[in-house]
Order: C-alpha cells, then structure tokens, then sequence
C-alpha cells in the first residue's frame, strides 16, 4: 500500500503541478486483477480499489496498518462504480449492482471480491473504528436524497447519502454519491471546508475526452488538480473541495475525523476565493 504523510497548508504555495498531483490526486485506482490501496495520515484513511477482472481478489492485512487483517481494527465503505459484482464477507455474500453501497464493520476477517460480468469496479474508503457496527448494504438511490444546486448556476445534482448519522451506521465513515445533472459541471458552489475531517473525492463516468478542475487548498490560496475518469483526490481538513466538469460527471465522496454531522461545514463564499 502506498503511503501518503500528512500535509500542511503553508507547504501549497511552493509545490508544483506535479508535487500538488503527487500528494493530492490518486491515479491508479481501479487497476485490473488487483487491490490498490493508498494510506493517507490525513485522519488515517485509506483508500482504492479492487478489481476483480474475472477473479477473486481478497482484502489483507498490510504491514502499513500493523494488523493481522485489514478491518481488525478498521471500517469500511464500499460504491462499487462498474458492473455487478459480489463482496464476501466472513462468509456472507453481498451483490452490489452499479452504484450500490456497502458498509462493513470492524472485526470481519475476510473480505473477497468477485465480479459478475468482469467488470465490477470497487472503490474502497476505510478508517480506523473502535467498535463494530453491522454490515449493511444500500441500493443506489435508497439513501437519504438531496436535490441541490440550479441549472442556472450549472451545478444541478443529486446527492445520496448512504453512510451517515440518520442511515447506516460507522464510528466514524460518511459516504455518498452525488450526480450531476446533464448540462450541469459545477460540484459543491459556494465551496466549504470542514476542519474537523478529511473528504476523498472519487470521480467517476468523466467522458473520456473531458477532465474536472478541482480546486484544492485554502480559500485565499486556491489550487487546482486537472482530474480523469475514475482517479481520486484527497482533501485535508483545511483545504476545500469543488470542481466543474468539461463534462458532466459523478462521484463518491466520503469523509472521516471528528465528526459525522455532515451539516457541519464551514462555507467559503464565491467573492472570498483567491
Ligand atoms: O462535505 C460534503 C461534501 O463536500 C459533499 O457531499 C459535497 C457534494 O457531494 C456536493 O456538493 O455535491
Ligand atoms: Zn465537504
């Protein structure tokens, strides 16, 4: 697993292109036949994918994380964003179709991946847990449903809330996926931050001749990440999050640190960015 250490706001205003892109933009998530994983000590998440590709793949323990299995003291949430596929776990079987949710608890010790059609695509988000919630799967769109954003302003979308503190529940994991609307490229607008957790953005269904600019850093001191079909990108607490597509697109976003109130944002208003 590849490890990513914490990093501070006053590092942004130096880094180049590629710095930026090294520690905040994961490339190689979903790479066939294979668990990629990338630890980041913001908040201690680790996140990636599996792709079964026709196989079985197995979650493991890792040298990173000091365990003998990778949930011994860890949760995880699971949107698998390619075809149907199954998530065995400690014997029982989970079919996740496109876009459905699974939540698994810390305590399972085996943890497989298989797909359907050969084309299932798991994106995995896991922080640490000090106790065990039950396993739970969500169907795409069965989660708490928010419709926001105006055509007006670009930024029509709809946002599913699967994991989170009046839905299935975690110690510390919030996960959803938001939708765009077609002729809609704006994500989050006004932008916020939330000094209490890390986000990961997952963004997934980019056309393939379009990218997302994602803006990163803090308000006064924007950056931006030039952003492919199904890469990552993580959000320290102190950075904000937003992006507008070429395109119109969708992703998995999920968060874990002090909180699970996903209310509890700190806007960043439009005529304060730099
Ligand atoms: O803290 C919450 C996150 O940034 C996302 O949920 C935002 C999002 O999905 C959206 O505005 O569409
Ligand atoms: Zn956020």
């Amino acid at each position: 697993m590849q490890q990513r250490y914490a990093t501070n706001p006053a590092q942004i205003p130096g880094m180049t292109t590629e710095e930026l892109r090294e520690r905040y933009l994961v490339e190689d998530v979903f790479v066939p036949g294979e668990v990629r994983l990338v630890y980041t000590h913001h908040d201690r998440i680790v996140l990636g994918g599996a792709v079964p590709a026709g196989a079985e793949l197995a979650l493991t323990g890792y040298p990173e994380i000091r365990s003998d299995y990778f949930l011994e003291h860890r949760e995880l949430g699971i949107v698998n964003v390619g075809g149907t596929g199954t998530v065995t776990a400690d014997g029982e079987v989970f079919t996740l179709v496109n876009g459905a949710c699974l939540y698994l608890g810390r305590g399972i010790q085996q943890v497989t991946f298989a797909d359907a059609d050969g084309d299932a695509q798991f994106y995995l988000f896991s922080a640490p847990a000090h106790t065990t919630y039950p396993a739970a799967l969500v169907s795409p769109g069965e989660g708490t449903v928010r419709e926001l954003g105006d055509q007006l302003t670009s930024n029509r979308r709809t946002l599913n809330q699967y994991i989170h503190e009046n839905g299935v529940q975690s110690c510390q994991i919030v996960m959803g996926v938001t939708q765009l609307h077609p002729g809609s490229m704006w994500n989050t607008m006004p932008a916020h931050t939330h000094d209490r957790r890390t986000e990961c953005y997952l963004y997934f269904d980019i056309p393939e001749d379009a990218r997302v600019i994602h803006l990163l850093g803090e308000r006064d001191e924007t950056r931006h990440l030039v952003v492919a079909d199904r890469q990552a990108i993580i959000s320290p607490s102190w950075s904000l999050h937003s992006g507008v597509g070429t395109a119109a697109y969708s992703f998995v976003w999920a968060m874990a640190g002090e909180n699970q109130t996903f209310d509890d944002m700190d806007p960043a208003p439009v005529t304060g960015l730099r």
